[in-house]
């Protein structure tokens, strides 16, 4: 399974959370968020990072040319899109960037809005579930409705956020199935400053 560590701020908590086990590390490149990382340094955390973790750029309503000189720009390998982006959106991104790993992620207010999953999955490589919440985009440390997730199955491959921490994963994972998880306030000290303790106790909880 993948696990994704979002709101990375500091290289050298990237490179100390993928050594701990992390498959995808997260930059916020939305303006408005206190985890927000500039392209420089994104650029200088990846450059430390070993080639198999994935540096995904999260993104909310930005246009293609920004998105695209991000990822150009400081080496990211995907990009999430965590804003109200239409599936014609992601399809044009990706003849942008063909090679570039498309994550859309859907704020989930009921169990009727997980339908538009379907609208997305043949557009992107990957949905990321998150929990709504009326003010915030993101990182607002909100769980999803675990149990209407149980027969979730969007035909691509996906990860659960929104809430995760090391005390509520083992018990999230025994009800839902996801291809990954993805955590950003549940291991941290502040809005982008990562607890390492946190980080290595969820890797204990995980069993690896
Ligand atoms: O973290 C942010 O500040 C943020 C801002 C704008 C869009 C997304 C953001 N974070 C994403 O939110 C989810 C869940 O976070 P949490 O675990 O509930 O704190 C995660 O995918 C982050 O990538």
């Amino acid at each position: 399974m993948r696990v994704k560590i979002c709101g990375i701020t500091q290289s050298d908590q990237a490179v100390a959370i993928a050594s701990l086990g992390a498959t995808a590390l997260g930059f916020i490149c939305v303006p408005t968020s206190p985890r927000y990382v500039t392209t420089a340094q994104i650029q200088a955390a990846v450059a430390q990072l070993p080639k198999n973790v994935d540096r995904i750029g999260v993104f909310a309503n930005a246009d293609i040319s920004e998105i695209s000189d991000t990822v150009i720009n400081s080496g990211l390998t995907g990009v999430q899109l965590h804003g109200d982006e239409s599936p014609e959106f992601c399809d044009q991104l990706r003849q942008v960037l063909p090679q570039v790993e498309i994550i859309k992620a859907l704020r989930i207010r009921s169990v009727e809005h997980l339908d538009q999953t379907t609208n997305y999955a043949q557009y992107v490589d990957t949905l990321l579930l998150d929990a709504y919440h009326p003010q915030q985009l993101g990182g607002t440390g909100q769980t999803l409705d675990w149990q209407m997730l149980q027969q979730f199955s969007p035909g691509c491959p996906w990860f659960l956020a929104g809430g995760l921490t090391p005390d509520n994963i083992v018990t999230a994972l025994s009800q839902v199935k996801p291809d990954g998880i993805d955590l950003s306030s549940g291991v941290e000290l502040k809005p982008g400053d990562k607890d390492l303790t946190k980080v290595a106790k969820l890797f204990e909880k995980l069993g690896r």
